[in-house]
């Protein structure tokens, strides 16, 4: 994983609890996705069949560097005779890191009863542990982990190592702790770097709960939650660390994911803050203009006479794929007939990039799996990488020259609206009043929800937006964007999927298209015989009673099923299709004084419409 820049000092590391599996497992997941060193966790060894020198070896084959030994607990500012129990536990755990090629042990704050309230006791007894790790060519880190009992705060944790005053002595700093407090992270830049033996990072969402808790379930990768990283990673460089990044998460979802991807979800997040930082440099994120298509994937019949209904034409027919191109407006839909699976899927999307070469670059540096592509002599070499849920990613700039819609021959003839179209690919074609893709919503699996989020703002350079939660008649659903460059996102998951219960809600996804008239649209796609989602009455009653819209509209609003909503900006008004073939639908959007959102709070109501559609279809 050589290709990226790096400037000297920058040293990649991530500690072995980030990832499932055996300590075998972990190591080679580590290696793979370039990590140059790990923090090896006490209980991966203790369960591992090697010895810590056949551990040592087996990373030296694998080109890692064992940085850090952890973690070491319940040491300072105890009683004597506990004290000479703990220094004998150290000695064991210096043989064994000696052994290992470990030179730094992490030390926790402490959270024993054992021990007392007494700086001046925790110096002086960390300063004898440091002499003795000395003695081995050791150091020793300490770490306030925020809930330790009298050091909870890298503050007091700092007063102690420079009251202990012992060269083997310095601090080891964890995102986590230090920020899940709240503390000020400027201060850091006042410690001397030599003092700073090491590096934790980790993100987190906002929550409000037990540190502890949070800290041991909710970890993220930096970029994957709403700490600054940046700032922070900032202030430890600036004092003049020059240890490594190293990644420490303790998350449920990662403890149970395949290692290999999830290390390579981590090394991207290291990737992205080090460019955040300066310190790596990437191929910018050239500029993107909008969706240049939305590929769906079937073996079935529903699909293109629903997009006839919504005004589309089929205005090509790829020459070598069994794949039609539907379009009206700057919407373009391809229908992919060769599906394996009878229901229909959104299989890829493809952005407009200014530079679509220098995008795919981006993604490969940041280890987006780079798609072989099959096309024949004479075709767009379209670059693609795939997304963690699988749908590739296309770069491309449609256009005269160089343009992908090349690759379509034409199909002349009337238009499903019956006005006659002269076939030509490319072309706008004005069917129900389309005007282009709002966004294309991909339900993601839970486990790749963070690491999506991730992927599209490194990769794509989009912004995420806030997560919100919402409670569909299925289960709670979490929904977060990722805008930019008129390309929007939505990534969408069940929060818990268990049992069988609703085996028809089938993670749904769908592609929403921009009108300035949902009004006409509907009125226009009624007429084209388009499979619209019929709203229940009660949805009217209680939008009449929240949002009050003029009487006229609610009535209208009512008599061709459109939702409504409003945010700060303005007003939303949007409706739905069925759903085709199992999984996919379609949304119409129309955005009135730049309403934001995506309708959110209409959801649910959304959900139990098509599973009521979906019933009656049995
Ligand atoms: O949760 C813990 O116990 C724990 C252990 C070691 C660490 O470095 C840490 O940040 C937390
Ligand atoms: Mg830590």
């Amino acid at each position: 994983m050589s290709s990226t820049d790096e400037r000297a000092g920058t040293r990649r590391a991530i500690a072995t609890v980030c990832l499932s599996g055996t300590l075998e497992d972990k190591l080679t997941a580590a290696a793979a996705a370039g990590f140059a060193g790990v923090e090896i966790f006490e209980n991966d060894l203790l369960a591992s069949p090697w010895s810590p020198k056949q551990v040592r070896e087996h990373c030296v084959d694998l080109g890692l560097t064992v940085d850090l030994y952890q973690p070491f607990r319940d040491f300072e500012a105890v009683p004597p005779a506990v004290l000479a129990a703990n220094l004998r536990r150290a000695e064991h755990k210096f043989a064994v890191m000696e052994q290992l090629g470990a030179d730094t042990m992490l030390v926790c704050s402490t959270v024993s009863p054992d021990a007392v309230d007494d700086d001046d006791l925790a110096a002086e007894q960390l300063h004898t542990l440091a002499d003795r790790a000395a003695a081995h060519g050791l150091r020793i880190a300490y770490e306030a982990l925020a809930w330790g009992r009298f050091v909870n705060t890298y503050e007091h944790s700092w007063r102690i190592v420079r009251r202990a005053a012992h060269p083997a002595l310095g601090l080891c700093l964890d995102s986590f702790h230090i920020l899940s407090r709240g503390s000020d992270p400027a201060a850091i830049r006042t410690i001397p770097g030599e003092k700073l033996f090491f590096l934790q990072l980790a993100d987190a969402p906002r929550l409000e709960m037990d540190v502890l808790q949070w800290s041991r379930h909710h970890r993220l990768f930096p970029g994957q939650g709403a700490f600054d990283l940046t700032a922070f990673t900032g202030h430890v460089l600036a004092a003049g660390y020059s240890g490594p990044l190293s990644l420490e998460v303790f998350n449920d979802v990662f403890r149970q994911a395949d290692p290999g991807p999830a290390a390579v979800d981590a090394m991207r997040s290291l990737l992205a803050l080090e460019e955040s930082l300066g310190t790596t440099e990437l191929p910018v994120a050239p500029a993107l203009r909008g969706h240049a298509f939305t590929e769906i994937a079937t073996a079935g019949p529903e699909v293109s006479p629903a997009l006839a209904g919504l005004g589309f034409t089929h205005v090509g027919q790829h020459r070598t794929k069994p794949v039609a191109l539907w379009q009206q407006g700057a919407a373009r839909i391809l229908v992919n007939s060769a599906g394996v699976e009878e229901s229909a899927s959104v299989v890829a999307l493809a952005v407009e990039s200014a530079d679509p070469v220098a995008s795919a670059d981006r993604a490969q540096r940041l280890l987006a799996p780079v798609l072989p592509r099959t096309h024949s002599a004479g075709e767009a070499d379209l670059s693609a990488v795939a997304a963690p849920d699988g749908t590739s990613v296309f770069f491309c700039r449609t256009g005269p020259g160089d343009s992908w819609l090349d690759d379509f021959a034409p199909v002349s003839g009337k238009a499903a609206s019956g006005k006659a179209v002269s076939g030509k690919p490319g072309q706008v074609v004005d069917g129900a009043g389309l005007t282009g893709v709002d966004h294309v919503s991909l339900t993601q699996p839970f486990d790749h929800f963070d690491e999506a989020a991730l992927f599209y703002r490194a990769v794509l350079g989009l912004e995420p937006e806030p997560v919100t939660e919402f409670a569909a008649p299925f289960g709670l659903v979490r929904s977060r964007t990722v805008t930019g460059g008129e390309v929007r996102i939505a990534l969408d998951s069940a929060l818990l999927r268990r049992g069988d219960w609703a085996p028809g809600v089938r993670e749904p996804q769908h592609i929403a298209f921009a009108t300035d008239d949902a009004l006409a649209s509907a009125r226009a796609m009624r007429a084209l015989g388009a499979p619209l989602l019929p709203i229940p009455g009660n949805y009217y009653d209680d939008l009449d009673a929240r949002l009050a819209p003029p009487p006229d509209l609610l009535d209208a609003l009512r008599a061709h099923s459109i939702l409504y909503d409003r945010d700060e900006h303005g007003t939303l008004l949007h409706f739905f299709t069925e759903i085709l073939g199992g999984r996919v639908f379609f949304e119409v959007v129309q955005r009135i004084d730049g309403y934001a959102g995506y309708g959110a709070a209409n959801a649910p109501v959304r959900m139990a419409a098509h599973r009521r559609h979906r019933l009656a279809g049995r």
